[in-house]
């Protein structure tokens, strides 16, 4: 019922995690493969491991959550070694790169080439917690050079992390820079950057870093995924899937990311909340919405969003 593909890899279900929560150390990323989600992503690598910005950088809040996390991570040599460990569950392993350079990129994804346990890369190019550094995707020109660079030496399925975008022009430059490239997807949305949440009755930000400045996940941000979704679903050419990521927790937001044109839907935030059990969760829930639809693939619905009349 729930199976797909993006591009020429197979998933069983789906439903699986978004890089960043709960996917940073082998202990949680066995436990993902171990759950019933249809794919292993990891947390954006460095090239070398990052301790991250101080605490507390990461907070639930009731309509989602903040962070400003900082990239920390283990350095992509781990997730490299991570790939043979992660063989025996036999779901598609991904790993998420987000070099401190285009140079650090092209030597990661070099180095990832001839590992045949890693199914994909998905390259983040959205990171909106590196003070200092502004989000790739959000330079369009720079995103032309970087894909032409990955390009002319990357020969596996690789897929770019996009930042959410809100005017209808910037849509439609972004996939015309993505429309040349062979790309296999693209994942919308990474976290809505640096939103601010208050505890009133403390008078202070809850998160350390930046002030307080930290990219939402969660309900906040669901309405821009679907909508990011939905845009890249119509102006991209069909051999470059959409991944949906953003403010999904049950089968219904995944069934409206779907109906939207997504392939598959990453989890995140609801991920960080509930824990790997949240897979089955939505898997479940997803499935009685087809049952009782009609539907038999997610396919008979995919993309066929109406316009209201
Ligand atoms: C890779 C860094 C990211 C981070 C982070 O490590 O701060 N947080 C996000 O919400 N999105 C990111 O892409």
């Amino acid at each position: 019922m729930l199976q797909t593909k993006i591009a020429n890899i197979k998933l069983a279900n789906c439903i699986y995690n978004a890089s960043g929560p709960a996917c940073s150390s082998l202990e949680e990323l066995q436990a993902l493969g171990q759950s019933a989600a249809g794919a292993i992503l990891s947390k954006s690598a460095t090239l070398a491991p990052r301790a991250g910005n101080p605490a507390p950088r990461y907070v639930d809040t009731p309509w989602g959550s903040i962070n400003s996390m900082g990239l920390p991570n283990k350095g992509h040599a781990y997730y490299l070694a991570a790939a043979k460990e992660l063989a025996s569950f036999q779901k598609p392993y991904i790993v998420s790169l987000s070099g401190m350079s285009l140079a650090d990129n092209l030597k990661m994804i070099a180095e990832m080439q001839e590992e045949e346990n890693i199914a994909a890369i998905e390259l983040n190019l959205s990171c909106p917690n590196l003070p200092g550094k502004p989000q790739t995707a959000y330079d369009f020109e720079q995103t032309e050079k970087v894909l032409a660079a990955v390009f002319a030496q990357n020969n596996k399925p690789l897929g770019v992390k996009l930042p959410p975008y809100f005017d209808l022009l910037h849509f439609e430059q972004m996939a015309q820079i993505l429309n040349q490239f062979p790309l296999s997807f693209v994942s919308c949305i990474n976290s809505i950057g640096n939103g601010l949440v208050i505890d009133w009755e403390k008078e202070e930000t809850l998160i350390r870093p930046k002030d307080g400045f930290g990219g939402l996940g969660g309900d906040y941000i669901k309405a821009t995924a679907l909508a990011n979704v939905r845009q890249f679903y119509l102006l991209l050419r069909p051999e470059i899937s959409v991944v949906a990521v953003g403010g999904i927790k049950s089968g219904q937001d995944a069934f409206e990311h779907i109906l939207c044109g997504a392939k598959a839907v990453q989890i995140g935030t609801h991920l960080m909340k509930t824990g790997p059990s949240c897979f089955a969760q939505i898997s479940a829930e997803l499935t009685a919405i087809m049952q009782a639809k009609g539907y038999q693939s997610i396919e008979d619905f995919r993309g066929k969003l109406k316009t209201a009349a």
